[in-house]
């Protein structure tokens, strides 16, 4: 096995956060030729490579440190051992990787694998210890009843050092919530609950002051002492207090390739024995890199800086200063990921998922816990809601009780309906397009960590989505129906605007699952919306728009909505009694091309669009985690 040093600090006898439980045997984790490139468009050729043949070793129960410049590849590296970064149609990923010398393929094993992001992904409403509850709930609850789950949390908010701010909302940077170090060592704690025994951690100390810094690393050695975890981390220039506590450092130079790997300890004498000495009173950190950026690849390549595998007999003949000299060990020669894929049904042992009655129940509870804690976002969503359709009622103020006869009484009776109509449009697409993409990163990291599955976590959305949306819907029947004195049957009119909400709220779930932030998702609303406005009728006649234009009216849930209204509000009764109200009435039916005879059709195609798009979105959602993580 390898000879990085393994941390010497004396065990204790409590298992880290894990109450009445047996230390444990920590796992090892080897890779050799691990190489990461970028590829050319045409995908046969390679267009930049980003990590030149890695190698290197995590010893069991130690505390590693990826450094290296910025763009040296350190965070390649993480994800790609961490099985969430692999091969994609531009991208080429080779080599082999092994645990406890058994050739795994990373993504198959990365369940297996708790593993921090750099943004913490938690939900702002909850607190950390309904993060920590909600985690080992849905990962643990096979194995755990309520009562154990519950002590686990409680154990681990105490090894966290998170007691006194368990109870407190999370928050974000609009809503002030616990401190940036405590969001952070939350974010730990929902992965340490499973008690892994490998924890890779991207820039944990990101965004954190030198103390909370110095914290939280020191927290990560806890782990590798009391939980014998084997934890890996990237960091930025690390102060020379924090670079103490690493056991080992693995050091990539400015092309990927590996520069040291071995003791922290003794990667100044490394640089001093290649003529890079250490001056006085300097970071070794710093000094590492400070080398890398000013020196070019051929003079750090004459002064024997970058690292090279050695094998057996080199290794024997004591030449490589102690570094790197884990690699031969580990990963089978021969062995790829890509054979490991192969063998992999053998090797990982993927934990099971509650059940998905107890997913649906967790992730409800979630769900609607946050709808009313962000108290913000409902009244601001209620609050528009009541305020603009108040205005609307106000303007067209009995629109609806005109004759029909004349122009203008028929004009402002239609323009209500299909302005109200608009507005439901945007009031319903509005709060996913935008909430869905902020949500999109916690989800991911949830999903990849077999927290939930898909379906649970849509469906879950969709419980909570419809009675939301139905109360708004009622809200807006109340503000203008009345004021504007429709005509049509109250409840079909609310019906119907309820299917435009249902889908046009699965037209933005699907543009969410696409779109990775809210920045983009605001961009693309007029994108998806202001199209519907051309096809709805109001503004250009169907008959007038050009035929192999036409489809696009298929995919425009405002278009049925108003044919179904439309057929509400100007057939039969609901349209004035003489005969130019009738003919005014039919002459709308006209210019829509709407016929009372296809009412099943308008229904039909709007379910469409509220079950075909959910659907998309959920397929493309799954593809998206099952690439990305
Ligand atoms: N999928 C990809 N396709 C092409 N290039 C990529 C891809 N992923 C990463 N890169 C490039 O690889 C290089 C290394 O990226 P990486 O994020 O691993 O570096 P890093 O050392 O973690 O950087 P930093 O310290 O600045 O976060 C960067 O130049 C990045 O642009």
């Amino acid at each position: 096995m390898s000879s990085m040093k393994r941390s010497s600090t004396k065990r204790s006898s409590m298992a880290f956060g894990r109450p009445n439980r047996a230390q444990r045997v920590g796992q090892s984790l080897e890779w050799n030729d691990l190489s990461f490139h970028a590829l050319e468009k045409d995908k046969t050729k390679i267009k930049r490579t980003i990590l030149q043949q890695t190698f290197g070793s995590l010893p069991p129960a130690s505390l590693t440190a990826i450094l290296g410049t910025s763009g040296s590849g350190k965070s390649s590296l993480l994800n790609i051992l961490a099985g969430r970064m692999s091969s994609t149609s531009t991208t080429l990923v080779e080599g082999a990787v092994s645990v406890d010398n058994q050739l795994i393929d990373p993504v198959e094993y990365r369940k297996n694998i708790a593993y921090v992001m750099q943004d913490d992904c938690l939900l702002k409403t909850a607190t950390p210890r309904e993060a920590l509850t909600f985690s080992a709930s849905l990962r643990l609850g096979v194995k755990k009843n309520k009562e154990e789950i519950s002590e686990i949390v409680d154990a681990m908010l105490v090894a966290l050092g998170l007691e006194q701010c368990a109870d407190t909302f999370i928050g974000d940077q609009l809503s002030k919530g616990i401190s940036g170090g405590e969001r952070k060592r939350t974010a730990i704690g929902v992965e340490l609950v499973t008690s892994p025994s490998l924890v890779f951690l991207d820039e944990p100390t990101s965004g954190l002051d030198a103390f909370a810094a110095f914290k939280c690393i020191e927290l990560l050695k806890k782990i590798t002492v009391e939980d014998s975890a084997t934890v890996l981390c990237t960091i930025h220039q690390p102060s020379s207090e924090i670079f103490q506590i690493f056991d080992n450092v693995i050091v990539l130079g400015t092309t990927g390739r590996i520069v040291y790997g071995g003791p922290a300890s003794e990667l100044t004498q490394y640089y001093e024995t290649r003529n890079f000495p250490i001056p006085l009173d300097t970071n070794p950190a710093d000094h590492a890199l400070f080398v890398l950026m000013t020196n070019d690849e051929e003079e750090l390549e004459k002064a024997n800086l970058f690292s090279r595998r050695v094998n057996t007999v080199e290794a024997d003949k004591g030449d490589n200063d102690g570094a790197n000299d884990g690699a031969d060990d580990g990963a089978e020669d021969g062995g790829s990921i890509e054979e490991a894929k192969r063998m992999s049904s053998s090797v990982h042992h993927l934990r099971a998922n509650v059940s998905f009655v107890k997913q649906m129940r967790w992730l409800l509870i979630r769900e609607s816990k946050n709808l009313i804690r962000d108290k913000g976002a409902l009244i601001g969503r209620y609050g528009a809601v009541v305020f603009l359709n108040l205005l609307f009622g106000i303007i067209f103020l009995d629109a609806g009780r005109g004759n029909d006869a004349d122009q203008v009484s028929i004009n402002n009776h239609y323009g209500a309906l299909t302005l109200v109509t608009i507005s439901t449009m945007f009031g319903s697409a509005q709060p996913a397009l935008l909430t869905f993409p902020s949500e999109r990163p916690l989800f991911l990291r949830e999903y990849s960590t077999g927290t939930y599955g898909l379906y649970p976590y849509i469906i879950s959305k969709v419980f909570v989505e419809v009675p939301t949306l139905f109360l708004q819907i009622v809200l807006q029947s109340l503000c203008v129906y009345f004021l504007i004195g429709l005509q049509g049957s109250y409840i079909l009119t609310i019906m119907a605007w309820f299917a435009l909400a249902l889908a046009v709220n699965s037209t933005a779930l699907l543009a969410g699952s696409v779109i990775t932030d809210v920045k983009q998702a605001a961009e693309l609303t007029p994108l998806l919306f202001v199209p519907q406005l051309l096809f709805c009728g109001f503004f250009v006649a169907t008959q007038n728009i050009p035929v192999w234009l036409r489809w696009a009216q298929w995919l425009c849930s405002l278009k049925y909505t108003l044919n179904l209204l439309i057929l509400i509000e100007f057939v039969g009764n609901s349209c004035g009694d003489s005969a130019q109200a009738q003919a005014n009435c039919d002459s709308i039916l006209q210019r829509n091309d709407i016929n009372t005879g296809d009412v099943g059709l308008y229904i039909g195609i709007l379910v469409a669009i509220m079950v075909v798009f959910r659907i998309l979105g959920a397929i493309l959602l799954s593809l998206k985690a099952n690439t990305v993580f």
